[in-house]
């Protein structure tokens, strides 16, 4: 099964359009993880196994782990999601992107090191610092087109013969890139006009959809500019507003459970 047909029986059978990010902010933890060498991994598994049935996706982030020297703990948490719930797609938010000899090297780092179904791709660098990525057919490529940090306007929304960089990528990730089916794109839900935009350019693609929650992205405005009319096309992601929820042992992985039906619930009264 493809990566996106992966996302889109996951997203039907948990009604759920939710992905949780797993970004470890070691000091946000209940103590207890905090003080321990198999932190980071236990409490992400206490995670996925409170939400799993409640969402269609989990997006690790790369830098979470790499910063702290904790890449173990991110092998270790998607090997162990492939191994219990296999039908739970990974998105491996690494934001890649370089000359065409390594990008064949950061595909294979993502698909074959860390076996995650998908990544996220910069495509600053040109259609040949994709195409390794697309290459790998039954695995998703995320690729940025209109982040939701408050800078990405500067760049993205700039025009050149009436088009803004965003429309650009937009248009050849749904044309040149996605000649295998496989590219999906990262629409940030902090810019819905944007998103609206680029639903119309794009058709039916998927976007992976970050900034809601402690970005202050709207969910009405995201379902509103980016869902398609059969209900498919968005999957959103929170990550901070899931994970720590609570810093107590005792609750923090039901809290975490909790707000993701929350969002799920929320998402899903505004669909058509
Ligand atoms: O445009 C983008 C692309 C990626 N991200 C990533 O998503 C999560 C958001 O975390 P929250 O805690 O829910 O704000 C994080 O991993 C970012 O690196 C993004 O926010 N915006």
């Amino acid at each position: 099964m493809s990566f996106i047909e992966q996302i889109n029986k996951q997203r039907i059978k948990n009604n759920s359009m939710v992905c949780v990010g797993l970004d470890p902010f070691v000091e946000k933890m209940p103590i207890e993880f905090q003080n321990s060498k198999t932190g980071i991994f236990d409490f992400n598994k206490a995670i996925i196994d409170a939400t799993y049935d409640v969402v269609c996706s989990y997006k690790p982030q790369f830098a979470h782990y790499a910063a702290i020297g904790q890449l173990d703990a991110l092998k270790q948490t998607i090997a162990y999601i492939k191994k219990t719930y296999p039908e739970v797609p990974v998105i491996l938010d690494s934001k890649r992107g370089d000359i065409g000899t390594t990008a064949d090297m950061y595909a294979k780092e993502a698909f074959e090191q860390y076996n995650a179904d998908a990544v996220t791709v910069n495509p600053y660098m040109g259609d040949d610092t994709i195409l390794p990525f697309t290459a790998y057919k039954d695995k998703g490529v995320v690729i940025l087109c209109r982040t939701s940090n408050p800078g990405a306007g500067v760049i993205q929304n700039i025009k050149s013969d009436g088009k803004t960089l965003f429309e650009i990528i937009a248009e050849r990730a749904s044309t040149v890139w996605n000649e295998n089916n496989n590219v999906m794109l990262v629409v940030g839900a902090t810019a819905p006009e944007e998103m609206a935009r680029i639903r119309s350019l794009v058709g039916n693609m998927e976007f992976l959809v970050p900034g809601l929650g402690a970005q202050g992205g709207d969910v009405q405005a995201v379902m509103d500019a980016g869902l398609n009319a059969d209900n498919s096309g968005l999957v959103i992601n929170s990550s901070r507003g899931v994970l720590y929820a609570s810093n107590q042992l005792s609750d923090f992985a039901q809290k975490a459970r909790l707000e993701a039906i929350a969002l799920r619930d929320q998402a899903n009264q505004y669909k058509k």
